[in-house]
C-alpha cells in the first residue's frame, strides 16, 4: 500500500455511475485513458476531493478518503493542472510561481524553484506576464507553479489538449524531463494515444465509467482484447537501450533481449528509449527474406490472432526469447494464406520504429 495510489470509487455523479477501482504507483505518469465522457475527469476532481464520489482515495498511507472519513479539498496534497492554463493576468511568470510556493505547508517532496524554472525552461521568460506568452508557455508554467506547491501528487487533466500539434511537440519534452528528474507520482488525463505512447508508465483504461484494463503500459497495450487493439492507429511502445550508433546513421536498441535498429537521429549510446512500433508497419513471413530494405527482421513466436473488424487481424508476436510483445495488422485474406496458428515461429518485418522518448 505504501507503493501505490488506490482509488476504489462507486456513485452517481449527476445521472453518470462511476464505479472504478483501480492502483497506480506512486512514482511515474499515470494516464486515465478512454472515450469522452467514460469518467477521466470526475475521477480526477474525485481524487482531488472535488467531488464527492463515496469510497476510498489512498495516496501510499495517507488516506484521502474512506468510507468513515472524507479529506477536503484544501487540505490534500495535490497540484492541479487543467486544459487551460489559469494564471494571474497582473502578475509577472515568477510571481505566478512564487505564488503556488508561499501556499504550501511542509515540504514533503521538496521541489525548488530554481531546479523548475530550470525543467521547465522559464527563466528567459520570468520577468513576463501571462499575456505575453504562448500558449506552451502559460502551460509550463502552470505546471511550475502547481509543481511549487510541494504536492504529493499531480493531477492534469487534458494539460495540452488546447495546444496545436506545434506547441504539443515543444512542451512535450519538459513533461519528459520532469518525468525523468522528479518522484512525483503524477496523473494524466487524455483522450490522445499519442500522448500515452509518449509519457505514460501506466495505462488506466476507461469506458463507460468502469476500469476495463490497468497496468504498466506495455501489459495493457499487448493485452488481448483491450478495445486499443482494434484500432487503426494501435502501436505497442516498448523500452530499450541505445547500444550501438554506427557511422551510417543506424543505431541498434536492446529491447528485452531482442536488437532493434532504427534511423539514430541524436541518438547515443546508453541512452534509455522508448520505440514505438505501429501494427499496420509489421508485416509477417514464414521465412526470413534475405533481399528485403526492412531493417528488422525478427524471430517471434504467434501468440494469439485476434479479429479487428471483418477483414483485418491483430496479431500478437512474442519476441524472441524475451518477454516483449508486439502486434502486427494484417488482412484475414494473409491470415489465411499464410496459415497462420497459435505457436508458430514466423518473422515479423517492422518497417518502421519511432523514438518517441528519450532519456
Ligand atoms: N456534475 C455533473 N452532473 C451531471 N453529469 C455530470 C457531471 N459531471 C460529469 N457528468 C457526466 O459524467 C460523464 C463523465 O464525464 P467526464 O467529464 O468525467 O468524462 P471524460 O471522460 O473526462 O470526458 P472528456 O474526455 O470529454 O473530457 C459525462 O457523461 C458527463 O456529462
Amino acid at each position: 500500500m505504501e507503493d501505490t495510489i488506490h482509488v476504489s470509487l462507486a456513485g452517481m455523479v449527476g445521472g453518470f455511475k462511476l464505479d472504478v477501482d483501480f492502483a497506480i504507483p506512486m512514482h511515474g505518469i499515470s494516464a486515465l485513458f478512454g472515450p469522452s465522457g467514460c469518467g477521466k475527469t470526475t475521477i480526477l476532481r474525485s481524487i482531488a476531493g472535488l467531488n464527492t464520489v463515496p469510497g476510498t482515495v489512498q495516496v501510499g498511507t495517507d488516506v484521502w478518503q474512506n468510507s468513515r472519513f472524507f479529506l477536503p479539498t484544501h487540505k490534500r496534497s495535490i497540484g492541479y493542472v487543467f486544459q487551460e492554463a489559469s494564471l494571474f493576468p497582473h502578475l509577472s511568470v515568477q510571481k505566478n510561481l512564487l505564488y503556488g510556493a508561499h501556499r504550501s505547508k511542509a515540504s514533503q517532496t521538496n521541489i525548488e524553484f530554481d531546479e523548475v524554472v530550470d525543467l521547465l525552461g522559464l527563466s528567459r521568460l520570468i520577468n513576463r506576464l501571462p499575456t505575453h506568452l504562448s500558449g506552451g508557455e502559460r502551460q509550463r508554467v502552470s505546471l511550475g507553479r502547481a509543481l511549487l506547491r510541494q504536492p504529493r501528487l499531480l493531477l492534469m487533466d487534458e494539460p495540452l489538449s488546447a495546444l496545436d500539434r506545434m506547441a504539443k511537440d515543444e512542451i512535450l519534452p519538459y513533461f519528459e524531463a520532469l518525468h525523468a528528474r522528479l518522484k512525483i507520482p503524477m496523473i494524466l488525463v487524455t483522450h490522445d494515444i499519442s500522448e500515452v505512447e509518449r509519457l505514460a508508465d501506466h495505462l488506466v483504461l476507461l469506458q463507460n465509467g468502469r476500469v476495463i484494463a490497468s497496468g504498466r503500459l506495455d501489459d495493457v497495450l499487448s493485452a488481448p482484447g483491450s478495445s486499443l487493439s482494434a484500432r487503426k492507429d494501435f502501436a505497442t511502445v516498448l523500452a530499450g537501450t541505445v547500444c550501438l550508433v554506427e557511422n551510417d546513421g543506424i543505431a541498434t536498441l536492446e529491447v528485452a533481449g531482442t536488437k532493434i535498429r532504427t534511423v539514430a537521429h541524436s541518438l547515443n549510446v546508453g541512452d534509455v528509449v522508448r520505440v514505438r512500433i505501429a501494427a499496420s508497419d509489421v508485416s509477417i513471413t514464414r521465412s526470413a527474406a534475405p533481399d528485403t530494405s526492412i531493417l528488422n527482421v525478427l524471430p517471434s513466436t504467434v501468440i494469439d490472432v485476434e479479429d479487428v473488424g471483418e477483414h483485418e487481424r491483430s496479431i500478437r508476436l512474442k519476441l524472441g526469447a524475451g518477454p516483449a510483445h508486439i502486434r502486427s495488422r494484417i488482412s484475414a485474406r494473409s491470415v489465411t494464406r499464410l496459415g497462420l496458428k497459435v505457436a508458430d515461429n514466423v518473422y515479423a518485418q517492422v518497417k518502421s520504429v519511432s523514438v518517441v522518448a528519450s532519456r
